[in-house]
Formats: structure tokens, sequence, C-alpha cells
């Protein structure tokens, strides 16, 4: 099994739909890290499991500087943008979400 690991940074901002009080209803940001895994039992003919800048374009490009609540129909939490991401990225197997060092999601297929 061959496996690969895209680490991304993205700036962007979100407030979350809850139904108890908090801070993180209002709209506020985070300095994403984001670490994309995926897994192929064959390589590609380009000797891939995926190419790093696919995953790039597939996840930073859709959220670096945007509102989250804005582009995705879901509540933002970093558990559903944990799945959204494994979703779509092609071979993804897991995707952790860090909105800090301390608050971190992970979803696994
Ligand atoms: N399970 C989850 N819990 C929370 C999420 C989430 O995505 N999944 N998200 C948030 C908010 O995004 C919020 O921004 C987190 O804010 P933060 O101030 O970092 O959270 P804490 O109060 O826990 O921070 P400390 O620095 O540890 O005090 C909230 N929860
Ligand atoms: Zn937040």
């Amino acid at each position: 099994m061959y496996t690969v690991r895209k680490r991304l940074e993205i700036s962007a901002a979100h407030h979350l739909q809850l139904d108890y009080e908090s801070k993180c209803t209002h709209l506020h940001g985070h300095n994403w890290i984001i670490y994309v895994t995926c897994q192929a039992e064959t390589l590609d003919k380009n000797g891939m499991v995926i190419d790093f800048k696919q995953i790039k374009e597939l996840v930073h490009a859709k959220m670096d500087h945007q509102d989250l609540n804005e582009i995705f129909s879901f509540n933002p939490t970093a558990e559903n943008i944990a799945k959204w991401i494994c979703d779509t990225v092609p071979h993804c197997v897991k995707a952790e979400v860090r909105e800090s060092e301390g608050n971190v999601a992970v979803y696994e297929k």
C-alpha cells in the first residue's frame, strides 16, 4: 500500500450554527492546518497515488481566504470539513483538520 500526505495552511472565516450559546456562533477566523492522507494499492502511470498539486487545488483553492459558510452548504465544523475533504479528494482515506493546536478533528474512511 502506498500512502501520501499533504499539509495545507488555510486562512478562512466561519461561524457555527449551534443550539446553545457560544462565541463560535459569531463570525471569526482560523489559520487552519489540514493534513490530507491518500492511499492506493497501485500507482498511476505517473508513479503517483495522487499529485500533491491536485490535493492543493481541490482543498486550498476552494477554502483559502473564504467565508466557509458561503462556500459550504453544511455547518462548517472541523468534523464536517474533514468529511468533505475525504469525500472530495480522490484516494483520500483520512483528513485531519486543525482549527488550532488544541482543537483537531479527524475523519477516516
Ligand atoms: N467539536 C467541535 N467543537 C468546536 C468546533 C468544531 O469545529 N468542532 N469549533 C469551534 C469554533 O470553531 C471555535 O472557533 C473554537 O474556538 P476556540 O476559541 O479555539 O475554542 P476554545 O474555546 O476551546 O479555545 P481554547 O483556546 O481552548 O480556550 C468550537 N468548538
Ligand atoms: Zn471557529
